[in-house]
């Protein structure tokens, strides 16, 4: 239901480029919680009615649209976040304009308005809520497009995250926290004067439209922003002085600019008492004293104390940047605050860590780093395009918080702040860019973050055993490490495939399930300390999941003898372990492919010589099928054969993957795809049944048949994909038919009930489709049909290749 409503503006509109009027088209802003049309209209013509008559009217953007629909109608009961994203908002204007003074002093301007801070006045007959900086302002289309037209990539990520019952809290990290005005307004002004322009007002009551006009009615800004919020009527609390002196001095006490509130204050002041009023006891004082001090009495004027509201700026909040202070002097509780300031992360979840430090050397810098409770919704959808969370300030001047330079991509899901001291002030933020320093930041930045996370890895009782029931405050690192590991564990693996220089650094963070590990999270070091003695190899394997790989062929003798073998099941994997050749000079072994050692199998060779003929045999069979070579496996217990991979190849798994990515190159596909080794199980009896049988017969049908099949079930059980399911549904359906005792040769009875115009030529009883196979042996397909005349079994049959 997406009403097109026409609405036409009172005023004159004067021409604005191609920003969308409510003239030209609302419906599409309309917000779809409105029921009818004719409401629409109402509501539309009504506030539209109530903008100031010379404005320019503006639908919002669709998208924004529904944001505030979403906003002004929630129920969400922490209202409070909207005085965050203001203040937020509004020390970023400031941070800009102090930002352009570097190389521009005149930009400030002189007077009150070189006073970089934030004032909020309280009107509480009118019950408006104001909030104003001396930042740098928005011209009048900047207003357009901030704060309507232009919908952030933010918008729908947010709008999709609220659907999902997301919390309002994260609003400002979608880059939308703006329209949280709405929680507690029905009616907002924005009035603001840039150095470009002259001063405007952008006005809403968040019902699909918004206005913009020139402000000929408020005092002049001289620089910056005042948002007027018209409270709702369930938002009087933030009328309330005490309240919002609480609310900044909780959640706003990071800002590096003064915040002031215009304050009452009660005091005491002298003034003139009247004659009349003096009271009694003063006039019987008056006459016991002495005549000397008559004429002094009577100069004087008579005073008395009364209790006065007086107004003035009081400041709120405490100017000195925490990465200033000393770590020691800074509580837990601040450095949590500190990080929902500058991560706009609201929902009051603590951090998983951080890190405050002090570089000295060559480059001085000061830092402090925090690992978020939760990555970021697009983490790792965006990867390569997200920018870095790294705030960069020089001498307590923000710069940007836009240099990926600082930071490498793999660590971007890190928060913070860096101000240095050895970087220039007055230069270009281009120039700054290239500083030779920032390599040097970046080196120490890595190694700190580093730090800080095998720190908590090593504060986590939960990590190890030992440390079980030990020392105090450990409930609270109790699984720690496994949240970060859940969280950001890909980050790390991603780190070892591109940090060369840090790669053992970050092999010691890693964590994995095991064929040992049960349900808890393993480390390398842990398996190195499990290895047995004659062990050389870390065994790993890769699969989809933990629950099919215990199933695999590939581990049943590893499992037996008792090796650990790590499962890797993100796709990431193996990647990451082409990268991650070794560990603490133990190499790593895929247990899926070629060149498994596992100690001395005294009858190996034996074996081998009374199979030679097997598997010559067999290879030849398999010419047609890219199968190198036919080989007898140390690795199976029960399963008759697996096939293994070249060294260097793709494991079946790097197939799988490659497979299902859209856009990947089938000729590289075909290059990269590993060898193909069968391995065969020699104590098991099928094999050893084969064995007999090809030494009697080599040209045995039914050896070869059975040869075949056990190949593509090995494919199967092994994680490939086959290429043709159908061949393989042939072979099984003919195994039926020996199993069952029906003649091979038996035919698919013909439907009774035909549209002869519609049907193929029958020849000979069959069906003229020819299945792939059919050269060689009668179609399996056809001979189920022919022994089931019902439809149900043609059903069973597509279900089952389905299953295939
Ligand atoms: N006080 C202000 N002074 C100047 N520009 C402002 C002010 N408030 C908002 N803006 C402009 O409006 C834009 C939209 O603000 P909004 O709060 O919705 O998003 P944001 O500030 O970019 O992201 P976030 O919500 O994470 O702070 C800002 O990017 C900024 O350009």
């Amino acid at each position: 239901h997406s009403p097109v409503v026409r609405v036409r503006a009172e005023s004159a509109v004067e021409g604005n480029g191609d920003l969308p009027k409510v003239e030209e088209k609302v419906g599409g802003a309309i917000p779809d919680a409105l029921s009818t049309d004719a409401e629409v209209v109402k509501r539309e013509s009504e506030s539209i009615k109530a903008f100031r008559t010379k404005a320019e009217k503006f639908a919002f953007q669709a998208e924004v649209s529904r944001l505030m629909d979403i906003i002004i109608n929630s129920l969400y009961s922490n209202k409070d976040i909207f005085l965050r994203e203001l203040i937020s908002n509004a020390s970023d204007a400031l941070d800009k304009i102090r930002f352009l003074a570097l190389t521009d002093k005149e930009v400030l301007g002189e007077g009150d308005d070189t006073k970089l801070e934030i004032q909020i006045k309280l009107d509480k007959a009118k019950k408006i809520l104001a909030i104003r900086d001396r930042g740098i302002g928005m011209t009048k289309e900047d207003l357009i497009k901030n704060l309507g037209t232009i919908a952030k990539s933010g918008t729908s990520a947010f709008l999709e995250q609220m659907q999902k019952g997301g919390d309002l809290n994260l609003i400002g990290q979608f880059g939308v926290g703006f329209y949280s005005v709405y929680l507690v307004a029905d009616y907002v002004e924005v009035i603001s004067k840039h150095n470009d322009d002259i001063q405007y007002i952008w006005e809403s009551k968040a019902d699909g439209a918004f206005a913009v006009s020139e402000d000929t009615e408020n005092e002049p800004l001289g620089r910056g922003t005042e948002i007027r919020l018209h409270l709702k009527e369930e938002a009087g609390d933030y009328l309330q002085e005490d309240k919002l002196k609480d609310l900044v001095q909780r959640y706003s006490g990071f800002i590096n600019f003064p915040i002031y509130l215009w304050s009452s204050k009660e005091v005491d002041v002298e003034v003139e008492a009247d004659p009349e009023e003096v009271p009694e006891d003063e006039e019987e004082k008056t006459a016991t004293e002495d005549e000397e001090s008559e004429e002094d009495a009577e100069s004087k004027p008579k005073t008395k104390n009364v209790k006065e509201t007086t107004w003035d700026w009081q400041l709120l909040n405490d100017v000195k940047a925490i990465w200033l202070r000393s770590p020691k002097e800074i509580s837990d509780e601040e450095y949590a605050n500190f990080f929902h300031s500058i991560a706009k992360d609201l929902t009051g979840d603590k951090p998983l860590g951080w890190t405050h430090f002090n570089a000295e050397g060559d480059v001085e810098f000061k830092a402090v780093l925090f690992i978020p409770p939760k990555a970021s919704h697009d983490l790792y959808e965006n990867y390569y395009s997200n920018k870095s969370f790294l705030k960069l300030y020089v001498r307590r001047v923000f710069i940007s918080d836009e240099f990926d330079e600082l930071l490498p991509k793999y660590l971007a899901f890190l928060k913070g702040i860096v101000d240095s001291d050895t970087l220039p002030l007055n230069v270009s933020r281009e120039m700054l860019q290239q500083h030779s320093s920032l390599a040097t930041i970046k080196k120490k930045l890595i190694r700190k973050a580093l730090d800080m996370i095998r720190r908590i890895a090593e504060d986590d009782p939960a990590e190890s055993d030992d440390k079980e029931g030990d020392s105090e405050g450990e409930d609270e690192n109790r699984g720690k490490y496994a949240k970060f590991w859940n969280e950001f564990g890909k980050s790390i693996k991603l780190g070892i495939i591109e940090d060369a220089s840090n790669r053992a650094r970050l092999a010691k963070l890693l964590r994995f399930h095991s064929t040992k590990s049960g349900d808890k999270l393993a480390s390398l070091d842990q398996y190195i300390e499990r290895m047995k003695p004659n062990q050389k190899d870390i065994y790993y394997i890769t699969g989809a999941n933990k629950e099919q790989l215990e199933k695999s062929p590939f581990l049943e003798q590893l499992k037996k003898k008792g090796y650990e073998v790590i499962y890797f099941t993100d796709p990431v994997d193996e990647y990451l372990m082409q990268y991650l050749m070794d560990y603490e000079d133990k190499k790593f072994q895929n247990v899926s492919k070629e060149g498994l050692k596992l100690g001395k199998d005294s009858k190996l060779k034996e074996l081998k010589e009374s199979f030679k003929d097997l598997t010559k045999w067999w290879k030849e069979l398999l010419s047609s099928e890219n199968v190198d070579s036919v080989k007898i496996s140390n690795r199976l217990a029960d399963t008759p054969g697996v096939v293994v991979t070249s060294k260097y190849g793709w494991s079946a798994n790097m197939e799988r993957i490659m497979q299902s990515q859209t856009l990947s190159d089938t000729s590289k596909q075909a290059y990269m795809r590993g060898k193909r080794v069968l391995e065969i199980n020699p104590r098991h009896p099928i094999i050893k049944e084969l064995r007999e049988r090809v030494a009697l017969d080599s040209e045995d049908s039914v050896a070869q048949q059975t040869a075949k099949l056990i190949y593509q079930t090995a494919l199967i059980e092994s994680g490939f994909l086959l290429e043709d399911p159908k061949e393989f549904a042939s072979r099984v359906y003919s195994v039926m038919k020996t199993t069952l005792n029906v003649s091979p040769d038996a035919v698919v009875e013909e439907e009774e009930e035909v549209d002869e115009a519609e049907d193929t030529p029958v020849e000979d009883g069959k069906k003229g489709k020819a299945s792939p196979s059919s050269d060689e042996e009668p179609s399996v397909e056809d001979s189920i049909l022919e022994k089931s005349v019902n439809e149900e079994v043609e059903e069973e049959e597509e279900h089952y290749n389905d299953e295939l």
